[in-house]
């Protein structure tokens, strides 16, 4: 499976690392906005860059992974859905509804799948099947992350900087609310999925804690998140996530969904 990748930041650098060197999944096309600052990645991973959209598109890839931010996301993807199958990491951009509507309408046109991986967090595949009959009826997320991922001015106590519903917590952290969405779209929506983060200047950990009650029972997930050195705001297992995506895509056995 050949990849096309938007975005050339943490994540990109992450997937570029392990895949290029495999034979079975590897990155040829690299789309990005200014060709000479990543000019190295071409000789490095034998990658070619594009920065016209149709060119990236025309090259030889099967599949486009999004890891660059909402904005593109918003602007390139529902191009992009016409032409190739997506797997999207800023999930975040999907709570303008306009857009979500978009580009679930063109999926189904032109016959491409959306693939939303699970990012920082787990518990997708439960949620999801809890709520089947529509029978959840409370999710929460507390997310805990290093202060100076989340705020400009030094702290020596955590501090709750947000609490909400999901919708207005990407709006106010688009950088660091995706796993909100992500966990809207799979269970209960973006106006009752309910939301805190606290800045905490004594972690170098992205803690995510949910709970979700329905029908079912109840259940509680706490992943404790090493962040991606080159991007602390990011959790490492956010840039792992898109890697067991396209592992599980080739393959033929599906477990847990
Ligand atoms: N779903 C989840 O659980 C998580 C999602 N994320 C999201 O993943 C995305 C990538 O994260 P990182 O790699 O850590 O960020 P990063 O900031 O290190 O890299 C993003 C790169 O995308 C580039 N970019 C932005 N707009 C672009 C465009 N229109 N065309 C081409 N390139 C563009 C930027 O120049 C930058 O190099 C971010 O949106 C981040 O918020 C991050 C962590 C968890
Ligand atoms: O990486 C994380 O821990 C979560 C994050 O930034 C996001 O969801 O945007």
């Amino acid at each position: 499976m050949n990849i096309g990748i938007i975005g050339a930041g943490a994540i990109s650098n992450f997937l570029l690392q392990k895949l290029n060197g495999r034979q079975d999944i590897k990155i040829k096309s690299i789309f990005v906005r200014d060709k000479e600052k990543y000019q190295s990645l071409e000789s490095n991973f034998q990658v070619t860059l594009f920065t016209d959209l149709d060119a990236f598109l025309d090259s030889d890839i099967d599949i486009v992974v999004e890891a660059a931010d909402l904005h593109a996301v918003k602007s390139l993807i529902p191009s992009v859905i016409k032409r190739k199958a997506v797997v999207l990491i800023s999930i975040g951009a999907l709570a303008d509804v306009e857009l979500l509507k978009e580009i679930s309408h063109l999926s189904n046109e032109y016959k491409h799948e959306i693939h939303l991986p699970s990012g920082a967090i787990g518990g997708l595949d439960l949620l999801q099947n809890a709520h089947a009959l529509g029978l959840v009826t409370g999710v929460s997320l507390t997310t805990r992350k290093p202060a100076s991922s989340l705020i400009d001015e030094a702290i020596d106590e955590a501090k709750v900087v947000f609490e909400g519903s999901a919708i207005e917590a990407i709006r106010q952290f688009p950088k660091n609310m995706n796993v909100s969405i992500v966990l809207s779209l799979a269970g209960i929506g973006f106006e009752k999925t309910r939301v805190s983060l606290i800045a905490d200047p004594h972690i170098d950990k992205n803690v995510h804690h949910i709970e979700i009650v329905g029908d079912f029972g109840e259940a509680t997930f706490t992943i404790t998140n090493n962040p991606l050195p080159e991007n602390p705001k990011t959790s490492y297992l956010a840039a792992m996530s898109i890697l067991g995506t396209l592992n599980r895509l080739d393959g033929r056995l599906r477990i847990g969904g």
